[in-house]
């Protein structure tokens, strides 16, 4: 695949933490529009290959492009502003902030082509948060929590949006709120990274997986291929 047809491009990654090395070969594509799982057990290097391609950790070795340009040796301010919108694992919203003010303050217009986000449209995709606007974020539950985040980043108006841990925690009433909320962006022509551990949801709203062992990305494939080999689970994914 050429990278400039990507929209994000992760080539032979290496990265870790000062001396102790997480990422030793990591390779993943997202392509304009589509939707790509990221999967592994714990402790394999999802979260620190997510923190990689926004510039928290230094990338020691490979690169990362975004949009055909080369983005791993930028600051993660200026990656946030190329279009990609994070929702951290934790969630990470301002507790003392209001939903409102958690969604303003890091409103920023659009440059992708697709219709700007704003905060009707956030509390359409999430209505509950419309009731709850005035409240601050440490009054929120888990659920509406993480619907913040992902508004949060929405009104970032990004052309990517990574999800790390979309739906850990949470009641399973929520978890398919969420889950429904990110069909329809999908549908939306939304392009997305995803991580979490329901592989059920994962394997519908995703066209392609790409799974993680010990900081190396062992498997990619799409969807049916996914379902044909029955060996995967067991081999990368259970616990
Ligand atoms: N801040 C840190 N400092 C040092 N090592 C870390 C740090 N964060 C994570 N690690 C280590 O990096 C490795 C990969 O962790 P990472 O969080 O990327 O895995 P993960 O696949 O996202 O797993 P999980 O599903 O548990 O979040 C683990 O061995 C973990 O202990």
């Amino acid at each position: 695949m050429e990278s400039a047809e990507s929209l994000l491009s992760v080539r032979s990654v290496q990265a870790g933490y000062g001396p102790s090395q997480v990422l030793f070969d990591v390779n993943l594509t997202v392509l304009p529009g589509q939707c790509v799982s990221l999967q592994g057990r714990n402790g394999m290097g999802k979260t620190t290959t997510i923190r990689t391609i926004f510039g928290m950790l230094p990338c020691l070795k490979g690169q990362v492009q975004f949009r055909g340009t080369r983005i791993d040796e930028w600051p993660a301010y200026q990656i946030a502003r190329a279009g990609l919108g994070l929702v951290p694992e934790g969630r990470q919203i301002f507790p003392n902030l209001t939903v409102w003010e958690n969604l303003v303050a890091t409103a920023r217009d659009s440059n992708t082509g697709l219709k700007n986000w704003n905060l009707d449209r956030v509390m359409s995709l999430f209505p509950k948060l419309a009731g709850r606007r005035n409240n601050f974020g440490n009054q929120l539950s888990g659920g509406e929590q993480q619907m913040l985040a992902i508004g949060r980043a929405l009104m970032t108006n990004p052309v990517l949006l990574v999800l790390d841990e979309a739906t850990e925690g949470l009641a399973p009433v929520i978890r398919q709120e969420i889950w429904t909320a990110l069909d329809a962006l999908r549908t939306e022509g939304m392009s997305i990274l995803i991580t979490d551990k329901n592989l059920k949801h994962l394997l519908h709203l995703c066209d392609r997986h790409y799974i993680l062992e010990k900081g190396v990305t062992v498997w990619e494939g799409d969807t049916p291929q996914f379902q044909a080999d029955t060996s995967l689970r067991q081999r990368y994914l259970a616990t």
